[in-house]
Order: C-alpha cells, then sequence, then structure tokens
C-alpha cells in the first residue's frame, strides 16, 4: 500500500466500519494518522485508544481528506449518501448495491464491492470482492491487504458470484446463531441449567466447527463416518434430513440469494 495513502471510512463507527478500522490499526496495516471515519454520532468509544484517528461528521470532508473511500453505511443509506469522490478508489461493504449503483452513486469507476461478514470483529470473516474494470493491479493488492486485515479475503471472477456469497457467507454467521438458538431451547426444555445448557452448545458448535476445519475434508465424509457407527448420532442426524433439514438450508439461502440480488 502507498507508505502515505489515506483511508476513510464513511459509517467508520457502525459494525462493519469500526471491525475494519479497529482491525487496520491493530495490525499496523494502518497507522491512526491515516485513518479518517465519519459518524452522525462523533467520535464514540471504538478509536479511543487512537487519539489520532480523525472524526469528521460530513462524508464530503472525508472525501477531501480520503485517497481511498469505504462505505460502510446500510443499503437503504446510500441514496443519501452526498458526495463525489472523482476518481477515488471505492469500496463498497453494502448488501443488495450492485457496482453499477454504487458508482453511480459516488461518481467513480474504480468502485470495489467487497462482502464481510460478523465475524470481522474478531478478524475471522470470510470476505470476497469484486472490482470494476478500471480497478488497476496495485489498487487491487491494495483492497486484498485492507480487507485480509478482517480475515480471508478472495477476489471473485464474476460479480452474480458475491450476490450469491452476500447470502452464503455474509449472512453466513446468522446460520450456526440460529442453530445454537434451537439447541439452547431443547437443552432448556430437557431441564438443563441456563449455564451448562449454554457451556454446551457453545463449545459442540465451536469445537465443531474447528475439527471441520482442521480436518479439511468433505464436511459429508464426517457425517457419514458418524452414521457408521449406527447409535445416537445415526438417529439424530437421519431424523434431521428425513425432517427436511437439507430443503429448508437450500430455501433459506435461495431466499436470502433473491434478496441480496434485489431487482437485478
Ligand atoms: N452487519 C453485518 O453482519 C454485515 C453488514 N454488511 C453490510 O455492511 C454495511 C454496514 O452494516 P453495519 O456495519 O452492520 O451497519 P451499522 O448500522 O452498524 O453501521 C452503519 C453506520 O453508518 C452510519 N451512517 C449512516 N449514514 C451515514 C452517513 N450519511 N454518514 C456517516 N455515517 C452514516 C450509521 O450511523 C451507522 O453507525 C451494510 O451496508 C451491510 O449491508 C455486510 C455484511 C455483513
Ligand atoms: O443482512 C444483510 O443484508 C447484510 C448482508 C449480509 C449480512 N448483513
Amino acid at each position: 500500500m502507498p507508505q502515505d495513502a489515506v483511508i476513510g471510512i464513511i459509517g467508520g463507527q457502525g459494525w462493519m466500519g469500526h471491525s475494519l478500522g479497529v482491525a487496520l490499526l491493530e495490525q499496523k496495516v494502518l497507522s491512526p494518522d491515516r485513518l479518517v471515519i465519519s459518524s452522525r454520532s462523533g467520535r464514540g468509544e471504538a478509536y479511543r485508544d487512537w487519539p489520532e484517528v480523525r472524526c469528521v461528521k460530513d462524508s464530503r470532508e472525508l472525501v477531501a481528506l480520503a485517497d481511498i473511500i469505504v462505505l460502510s453505511v446500510r443499503p437503504a443509506d446510500l441514496a443519501g449518501l452526498d458526495i463525489e469522490t472523482g476518481d477515488k478508489l471505492v469500496i463498497s461493504l453494502l448488501a443488495m448495491a450492485s457496482l453499477q449503483e454504487v458508482a453511480s452513486q459516488v461518481g467513480s469507476d474504480r468502485v470495489v464491492r467487497a462482502m464481510p461478514n460478523a465475524a470481522a470483529e474478531i478478524r475471522r470473516a470470510y470476505l470476497p470482492w469484486f472490482a470494476s474494470p478500471q480497478v488497476s493491479d496495485d489498487d487491487k493488492r491494495l483492497v486484498q491487504a485492507l480487507l485480509a486485515s478482517c480475515g480471508t479475503a478472495r477476489e471473485l471472477p464474476r460479480e452474480g458470484d458475491l450476490d450469491y456469497l452476500t447470502a452464503l457467507s455474509g449472512a453466513g454467521p446468522a446460520y450456526p446463531a440460529l442453530l445454537a438458538q434451537s439447541m439452547l431451547e431443547h437443552a432448556r426444555s430437557a431441564g438443563l441449567s441456563d449455564e451448562i445448557a449454554r457451556e454446551a452448545v457453545m463449545q459442540t458448535l465451536v469445537g465443531g466447527s474447528l475439527l471441520l476445519e482442521k480436518l479439511g475434508t468433505d464436511p459429508g465424509d464426517m457425517v457419514e463416518r458418524l452414521i457408521g457407527y449406527d447409535g445416537t448420532t445415526a438417529k439424530g442426524l437421519r431424523t434431521m434430513v428425513d425432517e427436511g433439514i437439507g430443503q429448508a438450508i437450500h430455501r433459506g439461502l435461495d431466499a436470502a440469494h433473491r434478496a441480496a440480488t434485489g431487482s437485478r
């Protein structure tokens, strides 16, 4: 990254905005004097350890100060962004807003769409991104370095893949949360104390995910291996499959994908 490039995050106090800003600072990808955030609610607590970070209320001021602009407002707030970035590099984290929509809203052709997820907060996000043809190879290296501060970043060959991944990985941390919620309700109804139920659910989901990651094999192999015991797990898995868990997941992902694509 150019040593003196200034990054501006519009919505830099929000969930994704501050996750990215703080990750860049903590990993020293960026020195605090090279980060500007715009926030309607003032400075807030997220950057208290870095007083050199500049905070402005007016996003037009941020655009004037920054070389690279990150958009991290909610999709409904895009149309109200009264900014003109010229040909500065713009990185949009917004779901549902196409490259074309972002480009025409901010007036730049150098636009990257990136899709973080909630795990950016702990730097374990999956962050696919797609760039417009006007984004240079140097820009792309920079984008990859910035986004990798929050997890695993990956350039995509097609914008449509980003819409799909908005539903799969962008929304993704909500899916284990739903599973955890359902398991927790069941454990409580079986009479376990709240403390033990929570501990059991969390350790099981985290441990199971880490094991899958470590094994690196097809998840179906682990399912088959456990079905092979023909015991407790097999009974549970077969019932879940027969009750339509697979279809429910596919239909949910289809619905999220349709929402991510909007009218396109
Ligand atoms: N939260 C998530 O898990 C994910 C969010 N996203 C996308 O990231 C974007 C941001 O989402 P969150 O951080 O979760 O939302 P958020 O609501 O936590 O943050 C948005 C921030 O933007 C600020 N804001 C709104 N209009 C502004 C303006 N004109 N100038 C300056 N600041 C302004 C708000 O005050 C707020 O602090 C969204 O577009 C969303 O689609 C993408 C993937 C995952
Ligand atoms: O729910 C949303 O629209 C955004 C995109 C993925 C996660 N949050």
